[in-house]
């Protein structure tokens, strides 16, 4: 064809020839394709998913199911009427046939909330779950408590072994804390028109100070404790219940492990992924053979499962344990659900701001219309446990009677938690001298009863949720992010797992200053966390006054720009070049910080609650109402008396503009608020035909967790 042409229409076209009349390539030359006309739905339309296309033939299985049901009942009644003995219509016998199921709605669902204290298991169709510490003991040289050996010899006594005054046993500057808020709540009552004896505390010490134990023989007590027989051979594990209660000096040792420690997974005992990951299968799959009699784990495929995760996950821990819940336990299906969110399924709300005060973290989340807003949430890495320890160190300051007490040892923490459950209050007016007492049951050793007086104790460690400088902070983040890495996005390698504008806002108020030879380049998790420069309390206290304020619109840098600095371009759509990312990860700016592992999130509750609304609201007068005016806590941190309208007064401190408004709520229908999260998950669990998070088997199998970005209600 081309050999036909003129000379002028080849010039025209490009494709000139040489003089020898030949072309220059004997290739099929394809011209440019046109961009106007370019088009491709490649990835665009759902029915190329596997994910949604699963879905739909499930849909339709169980549509000509449903049909095929229907004509059998409808052939049914039939023939009942010719044989004229029925009576009744046809209609009637299919509503019958459709209302009867086989089995009972969520019979076959496991839900699991795991926390850092108890882990809630249950089926979707019980009432309640099964609660059972989540903890596990191995055999070991040494039980946890001989590791720490702290106890008196150490801490009340000087280094050249003279006695040490209990006042001097914690340090000058925990001593000082703890007299000011004392001398603060001194100042509290009398405001207030609550009489005080001016020698209150002199009082108690004294009385502690003379104090000594009665000994009560063994077989005179009749609630002597339950240890745990350690059987022949002795078990390599033992877990939940009678893990608490294997005696500190059994033989063989056993050492305590906890997998999960302030929401996360416990880097710091643990000395490899692995065993952290096997621990809490081991405990999770013990309470679904021993708590829900499943002992068969075969039969667990005809099982699903709705796991319950923190509103701030890691990435990389869901990923590990949907692996876990799909090829370990190989349950049929496995859906996540957030904490707050199924928090608001379990109390019936279809909007609040749901504040979950757990053992050892603290989480806030405002959840509107069955969606978490992502920038509202807030988690703080304290709760009941640290309220528990800074009760007995305000008790041993105050001389207590049982001066040997250690947490560290099983039977002392379990006498302390009961201590704080039964004393502690935010009850003002219960706050005076009052004689208490309690029995020290310890393995093989006759039991003692002390008695005590406490005073202001009771009130003021509970108090440390809104002043967290009280607590011990030192060790909440060592080891993070030494066993299991941060995610990264798999094309820009920055770090992708979940922020919010509330917790950067907070981590920004407790951040310490880089260390000035940090390398700047993103690497920060390199850095070695600088425990002892991070301050427990703000130290601009009013950093936030701006961002609440909501007459005012000024708003500090972090509230104004969510995402972190250095993934920001990327994670909002990926509209960056190569060579800008590449130029901009080598510019020198400081890590956004969240990607810093050296901030600890400890930060007063009530703040928090007020950061988190802002966020939530954006300048919304109206929403900002509707969610101070909804704040619902759950959570056993939440369970000490008087909390609420002691939350509620400080809240009106801070905002008397709102103090008509402002209300704090408890779940309805009596619910225990440590079970509402947990209830949530099960009703979740229970919905059929609007729940489309199901990850099912045979899609899990072909795309692994890549499935998430497709399966989760929120931005995975
Ligand atoms: N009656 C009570 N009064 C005060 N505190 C209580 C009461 N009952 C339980 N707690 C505290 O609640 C905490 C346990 O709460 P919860 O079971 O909600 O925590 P978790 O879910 O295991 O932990 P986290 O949420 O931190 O992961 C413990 O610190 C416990 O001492």
């Amino acid at each position: 064809m081309v050999g036909k042409k003129s000379g002028k229409a080849l010039r025209d076209e490009g494709l000139e020839r040489t003089d020898n009349n030949m072309e220059l390539s004997s290739w099929p030359q394809i011209p440019a394709i046109n961009q106007k006309n370019y088009y491709t739905d490649y990835l665009k339309r759902d029915d190329q998913n596997l994910a949604f296309r699963l879905q739909n033939e499930e849909a339709r299985t169980k549509m000509t199911k449903k049909a095929k049901d229907h004509d059998r009942a409808l052939a049914m009644a039939k023939t009942e009427t010719a044989e004229g003995e029925g009576e009744g219509d046809g209609d009637a016998h299919m509503e019958d046939a459709e209302e009867t199921p086989t089995e009972m709605a969520g019979s076959k669902v496991i839900i699991i909330h795991m926390g850092s204290q108890n882990l809630r298991i249950g089926l979707a169709s019980d009432a309640l779950p099964k609660t059972l510490p989540m903890v596990i003991a191995r055999k070991a040289a040494t039980s946890e408590s001989e590791d720490h050996d702290e106890p008196k010899p150490k801490r009340f006594k000087h280094d050249d072994g003279s006695e040490m005054e209990p006042e001097k046993a914690f340090g000058s500057e925990w001593s000082s804390h703890f007299n000011r808020m004392s001398a603060d709540l001194k100042v509290h009552m009398r405001q207030n028109k609550r009489r005080m004896l001016p020698n209150s505390k002199e009082m108690v010490v004294n009385y502690n100070r003379r104090t000594v134990p009665e000994i009560i023989s063994e077989h005179n007590d009749p609630m002597r404790a339950e240890w745990t027989e350690i059987s022949n051979p002795p078990p390599e594990y033992i877990v939940g219940q009678p893990a608490l209660r294997v005696p500190d000096s059994s033989k063989p040792r056993y050492k305590l492990y906890w997998p999960i420690r302030n929401g996360w997974c416990n880097e710091k005992d643990y000395t490899s992924k692995r065993s952290l990951f096997l621990d809490i299968s081991l405990i999770v799959e013990d309470a679904i053979k021993n708590q829900l009699h499943l002992t068969s784990k075969k039969d667990w495929t005809q099982y699903s499962c709705v796991f319950v995760i923190p509103d701030l996950y890691d990435k990389s821990y869901v990923t590990q344990i949907l692996d876990m819940l799909m090829r370990e336990f190989a349950f049929a299906r496995v859906c996540f659900i957030q904490e707050s969110l199924a928090a608001t399924f379990g109390a019936g709300f279809t909007s609040a701001c749901v504040v979950d005060i757990g053992a050892q973290k603290t989480s806030i989340c405002c959840v509107e219309e069955g969606m978490c807003i992502e920038n509202s949430r807030v988690n703080l890495k304290f709760g009941g446990q640290d309220v528990t320890e800074t009760f007995v160190k305000m008790m041993l300051h105050d001389h207590f009677p049982y001066a040997d007490i250690n947490l560290r040892r099983r039977h002392d923490f379990l006498l302390a938690e009961e201590l704080k459950k039964n004393i502690c209050t935010m009850n003002e007016a219960s706050v005076s001298p009052q004689v208490f007492d309690f029995h020290l049951r310890v393995a093989g050793q006759d039991t003692r009863k002390y008695t005590f007086k406490a005073f202001d104790e009771v009130h003021l460690a509970p108090m440390g949720v809104f002043e967290p400088v009280i607590f011990d902070n030192s060790d909440k983040i060592i080891g993070r992010r030494t066993l299991i890495d941060r995610s990264v996005d798999i094309y820009d390698g920055s770090p992708n797992d979940p922020t919010s504008a509330a917790q950067s806002e907070i981590l920004t108020a407790m951040a310490p200053p880089l260390p000035s030879h940090s390398k700047t380049n993103g690497d920060s998790h390199l850095a070695v966390p600088d425990v002892q420069t991070t301050p427990s309390r703000p130290q601009h206290p009013h950093a936030l006054s701006k961002v609440q304020d909501l007459e005012g619109t000024p708003r500090s840098s972090v509230a104004g720009s969510p995402a972190p600095e250095n993934t920001g371009t990327s994670q909002a759509g990926g509209t960056s070049t190569p060579a800008a990312t590449a130029a901009a990860a080598q510019a020198p700016r400081p890590p956004a910080v969240e990607d810093r592992d050296d901030i600890m999130p400890v930060f007063a509750l009530d703040n928090a609650i007020l950061t988190s609304i802002a966020h939530a609201a954006r300048s919304d007068e109206k929403k900002m109402r509707d969610f101070i005016g909804g704040i619902m806590v759950v959570g056993g941190g939440s369970l000490t008396s008087g909390f609420h309208l002691f939350l509620e007064e400080r809240l009106q401190a801070l905002r008397p503009g709102f103090s008509k408004e402002i209300m704090i709520g408890t779940p309805p229908r009596d619910l225990d608020p440590q079970v509402v999260v947990w209830k949530g998950a099960s009703i979740f669990g229970k919905l059929s035909g609007t729940n489309d998070s199901w990850i099912g088997r045979l899609e899990y199998d072909r795309l692994g967790p890549r499935l998430m970005a497709y399966k989760c209600m929120w931005a995975y």
